[in-house]
């Protein structure tokens, strides 16, 4: 039996998952995605506001892309069960917990109609969206007569662009757009693309204007890690509650939302009072950075050395006596080091995702974090390194070893639907990264390499290749031997016996 409305309504659903029905409510939201971290983060918010009568709305989602859940989204009438998992002041928590604040989701590939209905809805005044980092991208190529466009930022501007000549340029329904991405100023970088999608179109200057003066694009910072579900979960909620849930996500129980926005837009949107985590302030740099920098850097530096190790998930990786050390030093003693932040906050804030790491709950799969490894790398590790070296004149050991580790973990010389096949131990993983960044890699390690200057001749191609680092990575100084001297010792001793001298030794 599939999670559906009715059986709420005949009572076939144990009442300890359903705090709140959310009958009846009204959409108010138009969500552009309808993926995991949105479900369990912000349609949790909804809900959580919801509970206590302080939104009574619900989001309406839009699968973004051709292929999505919009068919299990609506076969189970927006409704999905929510597990949030960890530990807390030392204790264990779990809630389960049917989220009804999504009431469907619109593939607008089939009915793109519905799509623009809802921009025709006055009651409809927030836009969310998490669309992943390719999501908020320029494609020129991209044309209000695509039904519906092809990029995300062109969706957006079809809907706006509706919605301003159906309300014939009424300032008040104007729209307050809140994405999610992880990107820098993300709500800027929308507003900027769709502006110039305005112009490519030719659309009018008084619709400009109307975008200009009248919506919002807020910049935000999402935390929360949530993995999905397992088939194990899946098979656990039938065998406890009797249901089938195809939709059924799940995350840690610490979540932090940090939004860009003034008091007006605080009281509308009263998360706060709900007891949620958000900060508003009128900047959300500083947060990002340490984020960034600590929690998604961490990953992003463990990722290759970790798996190339023998080890398949965060957990394990934190805990590993060798690599838990390598993460911790590289955490602690360099990205730290190179960040202009309060020193007692990231230190609380490291502490928090060290233990973050550690929820027994949470399967998270560095294989799963290795998508997109290299423009990660730019963003999330690649700026510690430079600002350590800036200030301390020597190269930051761990992570210029995860720059050799990266490099090792992309020893692939296959593409198979569109995947890089590489080997671990004999057995064969899936490198995911944009095309060019998979050819690149392949067409590097397609060559023999008899010794220490082929590695140099990898270690070249790979730093000054601009398109990944936005810079000649050549010009920091010592990087480029340091990096092959590790590459070789990956390549020829093993990830075990590397990353064990790494942790042991005192200077690079
Ligand atoms: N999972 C987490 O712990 C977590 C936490 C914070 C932030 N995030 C961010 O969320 C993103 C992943 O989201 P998820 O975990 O919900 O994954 P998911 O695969 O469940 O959902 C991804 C969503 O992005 C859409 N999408 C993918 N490629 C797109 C493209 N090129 N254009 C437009 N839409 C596209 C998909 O349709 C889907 O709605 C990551 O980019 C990450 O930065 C994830
Ligand atoms: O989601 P990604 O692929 O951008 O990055 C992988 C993880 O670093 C990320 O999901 C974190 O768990 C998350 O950003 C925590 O808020």
């Amino acid at each position: 039996m599939l999670l559906k409305r009715e059986l709420i309504q005949q009572g076939k659903i144990d009442e300890k998952l359903i705090s709140f029905k959310g009958e009846g409510l009204p959409e108010k939201v138009i969500q552009f995605g309808e993926g995991n971290f949105l479900r369990a983060f912000v349609e949790w918010m909804f809900h959580e506001m919801n509970k206590k009568g302080l939104f009574n709305g619900k989001a309406v989602a839009v699968q973004p892309i051709p292929f999505g859940r919009a068919k299990e989204i609506n076969e189970q009438d927006g409704l999905y069960t929510l597990i949030l998992r960890g530990i807390q002041q030392g204790q264990v928590i779990e809630k389960k917990e049917i989220i009804t604040s999504l009431s469907r989701c619109i593939n607008p590939y089939e009915n793109y109609d519905e799509l623009l209905k809802c921009a025709e809805n006055p009651e409809i005044k927030y836009m969310i969206s998490n669309t992943t980092e390719a999501g908020i991208a320029y494609d020129k190529e991209d044309s209000l007569e695509n039904k519906p466009p092809k990029s995300f930022p062109g969706k957006v501007t079809a809907y706006l662009y509706h919605r301003f000549k159906h309300f014939n340029g009424a300032p008040d329904k104007g729209m307050v757009i809140i994405p999610c991405e992880l990107i820098d100023r993300n709500g800027d970088k929308l507003k900027e693309i769709v502006l110039k999608l305005i112009q490519d179109w030719n659309l009018s200057e008084e619709f400009k204007e109307w975008v200009e003066q009248n919506c919002k694009f807020l910049n935000t910072l999402v935390d929360r890690i949530v993995t999905g579900y397992s088939e194990k979960d899946v098979e656990k909620i039938r065998e406890e509650y009797g249901y089938q849930d195809k939709n059924l996500d799940t995350g840690e129980i610490f979540h932090l939302w940090v939004i860009e926005g003034d008091e007006k837009l605080k009281e509308e949107l009263p998360f706060h009072k709900a007891g949620l985590n958000i900060i508003w302030t009128d900047d959300m740099t500083p947060y990002r950075t340490r984020k960034v920098r600590i929690l998604n850097g961490a990953h992003t530096m463990t990722v290759p050395t970790g798996f190339l190790y023998g080890i398949d998930t965060v957990k394990e990786a934190v805990e590993h006596p060798v690599i838990g050390k390598y993460m911790e030093k590289g955490i602690y003693e360099e990205i730290i080091p190179s960040l202009d932040l309060d020193k007692k906050d990231m230190l609380k804030f490291a502490n928090d995702v060290v233990e973050r790491f550690k929820n027994p709950f949470i399967k998270h799969y560095l294989i799963d974090i290795s998508l997109n490894s290299t423009s990660k790398f730019k963003t999330r590790v690649l700026p510690s390194i430079i600002e350590y070296v800036k200030r301390k004149g020597q190269l930051p050991k761990i992570l210029t070893f995860s720059l050799a580790a990266l490099i090792a973990f992309y020893r692939g010389t296959v593409i198979k639907d569109g995947k890089l096949i590489a080997k671990r131990n004999g057995e064969e993983y899936e490198i995911r990264d944009n095309i060019e960044a998979l050819k690149f890699f392949k067409n590097l390690w397609n060559r023999e390499i008899k010794n220490e200057d082929d590695f140099k001749a990898i270690v070249d191609k790979v730093l000054c290749h601009e398109k990944f680092w936005g810079q000649d990575l050549r010009e920091v100084e010592g990087l480029k031997a340091t990096v092959a001297t590790y590459l070789k010792q990956i390549i020829e001793r093993g990830m075990e016996e590397s990353v064990a001298k790494l942790v042991k030794e005192k200077e690079v």
